[in-house]
C-alpha cells in the first residue's frame, strides 16, 4: 500500500525514504552488530512516548531568506517551544562501517565519505549514520556557521530500549553551568555545530 499523506512529515521529499527506524547496511560485521546491541554506560535512553514516524516538536521547512547560508535548501525549525536538554528525535539513516573491502579486493573504500549527510557513530569502531539517501527529519539539520551566533542543539549518543541498539540523538543544548542553553523558540531554526573537520572537508561550502 502507497504511504498515506500522514504518515510522512510535510516537505518530505518524495523521491526519498521515510524510516521510523534505522536501516543497517549489508557491510556491517558480526562485531558492528554485538557493538551496536551493548548500551554504553553513560547514554541516555530516547523517552518511552517518543513516537515512531513524523516528530510533532519540528518541522521541515524550505529555506528562502537571500542571506540563510543554505538558501534554496530547507532547514528543521521548532514547532513549539523545547526547553533545554529536551529530547528531540533520533537521527535515522543507514547505519553503516566507514570503511569497507572494495568489490575488487583492493584498498578498503568509503562509500559515504561524500555524504552530506553522515555522521559519525563510534570513531573507534568505524561506525556512522548517513541519511544521504534515506533518513527521517533529522537530516534537515544546518550547521550554525552563519546563520547564528552559536548552535541551539547536539547531537549525543542514545540507547534506543525498543530495540535494544546504539543510536543518534538530536538534544536541545542544556542550560550548563553558564546559562548557555536558553531553549529553542517555536519557529526558530534548530542549529547544531557540524565541526570544523565538515567544513575543513568541504572548503567554499560553508565558513572553515
Ligand atoms: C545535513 S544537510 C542539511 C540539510 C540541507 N540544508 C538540506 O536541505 O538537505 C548538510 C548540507 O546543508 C548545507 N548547510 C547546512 N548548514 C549550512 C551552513 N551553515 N552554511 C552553508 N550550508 C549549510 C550544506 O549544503 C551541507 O552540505
Amino acid at each position: 500500500m502507497p504511504p498515506k499523506a500522514e504518515d510522512v512529515p510535510k516537505n518530505w521529499p518524495p523521491a526519498l525514504p521515510y524510516l521510523r527506524t534505522p536501516s543497517h547496511s549489508s557491510s556491517l560485521t558480526p562485531d558492528h552488530i554485538s557493538s551496536l546491541r551493548k548500551r554504553p554506560n553513560d547514554t541516555l535512553s530516547i523517552p518511552a512516548n517518543t513516537p515512531k514516524g513524523p516528530c510533532p516538536l519540528v518541522k521541515i521547512t524550505p529555506i528562502t531568506t537571500p542571506s540563510h547560508p543554505a538558501n534554496g535548501q530547507s532547514g528543521l525549525f521548532a514547532a513549539k517551544d523545547l526547553k533545554p536538554g529536551t529530547f528531540i528525535l533520533q537521527y535515522l539513516g543507514e547505519i553503516h562501517p566507514t570503511t569497507s573491502v572494495h568489490p575488487d579486493g583492493s584498498l578498503p573504500v568509503d562509500p559515504h565519505a561524500n555524504s552530506n549527510y553522515d555522521l559519525s557513530l563510534d570513531r573507534e569502531l568505524g561506525l556512522g549514520i548517513d541519511a544521504d539517501k534515506r533518513g527521517n527529519e533529522a537530516r534537515f539539520i544546518n550547521d550554525y556557521r552563519g546563520v547564528a551566533d552559536k548552535p541551539n542543539a547536539e547531537f549525543k549518543e542514545i540507547w534506543d530500549e525498543r530495540r535494544k541498539e546504539r543510536g543518534m540523538g538530536v538534544w536541545v543544548l542544556p542550560e550548563g553551568k553558564s546559562g548557555k542553553g536558553k531553549g529553542v523558540r517555536k519557529g526558530e531554526e534548530i542549529l547544531v555545530s557540524y565541526g570544523r573537520g565538515f567544513w575543513g572537508a568541504r572548503k567554499g561550502d560553508g565558513e572553515g
